[in-house]
């Protein structure tokens, strides 16, 4: 794939050259939100009950949607708000450059040979709206996931605001990817503190089941934060032990992504019932199973949720079409281990897999063992 040291973007597989494009593009959407908070008019629009769109969601949903679609036009893509498709989109806002950071990565053998009709993009242009319109900028990502016949292997969490408080002239914003065996890259993973067992859940969306979950974990402290990009960076950075949402809420742009960059460090986001999140192109949007997600002891934290909350949610249904590629690589690879890009492997999942006597305290001393890669 690189040859003199310069990746050859003609011949990476097509999840490179699509998350590639992605990490590019993000970094576009993070300058045109910034750019509309900086004119002061944010266009509000109440889409329903404490839902909220701005101009910067609109105009980077537009620059994301339209950048992906012109390289990869066979490839399924579904953004969070919904724009009248005439609107005239500015040439600026089309961005077409491959990141070479990720290109330079060897592709892992499971997704050689992924095609377009396997793939489904989901773009959140701004997750953590409610708090971007309150000022509490660090808690605004771009999230751009990239399922594999249904499952969240690649992701990009772009962070427009990261450092913004450090003050001129720090370098502002911060783009974090992964894929799913290969490993995440962009922040440092650090020790979550021992002894201690802090869980992050939302601070806008919030009512009693969502407070009861959490504190059926035993939190030490609640982090009230905004956005599901902002949870999942806390998580894989180590600043917290789980992210507990029971709210059918999130929809499936909200959890793509960071679903990906965690899992690809040995993480795991399932629903309340620890139950897989499916994202095929006819998967409901919302998540109706609710979210969770730990970069260990997963289990444990499914246990804690008592029958009356999880008795609320409702798991994903695969598709037919899912099941017939699950049957097809089972039988493919009976007898010689199951190589399918479409199926959660132990590998994959590393360090997840709780052991059966497993005891909290222990366990939060234990997780300072991180996943497969970072920077
Ligand atoms: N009740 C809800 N209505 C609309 N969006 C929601 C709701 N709950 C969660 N979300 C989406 O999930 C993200 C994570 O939830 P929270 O911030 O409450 O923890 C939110 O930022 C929002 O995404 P977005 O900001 O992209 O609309
Ligand atoms: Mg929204
Ligand atoms: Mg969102
Ligand atoms: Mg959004």
């Amino acid at each position: 794939m690189i040859q003199d040291g310069v990746p050859n973007c003609d011949v990476s597989p097509l999840i490179m050259r699509v998350l590639a494009a992605s990490v590019s593009v993000s970094y576009r959407a993070g300058t045109i939100i910034r750019d509309i908070m900086k004119t002061g008019d944010l266009g509000i629009v109440e889409k329903g009950k404490n839902d909220l769109q701005t101009e910067a969601d609109r105009a980077a949903q537009r620059c994301i949607v339209a950048s992906l679609h012109k390289q990869f036009p066979k490839v399924a893509i579904f953004g969070e708000e919904s724009l009248d498709p005439s609107d005239k989109i500015p040439d600026s806002y089309v961005v077409t450059d491959l990141a070479e950071d990720v290109l330079q990565h060897t592709c892992p053998d499971i997704y050689k040979n992924v095609t377009d009709d396997q793939i489904v993009i989901w773009v959140d242009p701004l997750d953590g709206t409610a708090e971007f319109t309150q000022g509490l900028l660090d808690h605004v990502t771009v999230l751009i996931g990239v399922a594999v016949n249904g499952e969240a292997k690649g992701g990009v969490i772009f962070q427009p605001y990261y450092n913004y408080e450090a003050g001129t002239g720090a370098p502002l914003g911060r783009c974090i990817w992964g894929l799913v065996g290969l490993g995440s890259y962009g922040f440092t993973r650090e020790v979550p503190p021992a002894n201690q067992n802090l869980i992050t859940t939302t601070r806008s969306h919030s009512d009693w089941i969502v407070t009861e979950a959490v504190n059926s974990c035993e939190p030490t402290e609640i982090v009230r934060v905004g956005g599901a990009g902002h949870k999942v960076l806390l998580l894989i950075e180590g600043k917290v032990h789980a992210y507990v949402f029971a709210s059918k809420g999130c929809k499936k742009w909200d959890t793509c992504a960071p679903e990906a960059v965690l899992c690809a460090i040995g993480g795991n986001l399932t629903d309340m019932l620890g139950n897989q999140i499916l994202y095929h192109s006819s998967v409901q949007r919302r998540n109706a199973g609710g979210v969770l997600a730990t970069v260990q002891n997963h289990k444990w934290y499914v246990e804690r949720i008592p029958a009356e909350i999880k008795e609320n949610f409702v798991s994903d249904t695969p598709s037919e079409d899912m099941l017939r590629r699950r049957q097809q690589a089972a039988t493919a690879s009976s007898g010689a281990g199951d190589s399918s890009a479409s199926s959660k492997s132990e590998g994959e999942l590393g360090s997840s897999v709780d052991p059966p006597e497993f005891d909290k305290t222990k366990a939060n001393a234990e997780n300072a063992s991180t996943g497969p890669a970072k920077m």
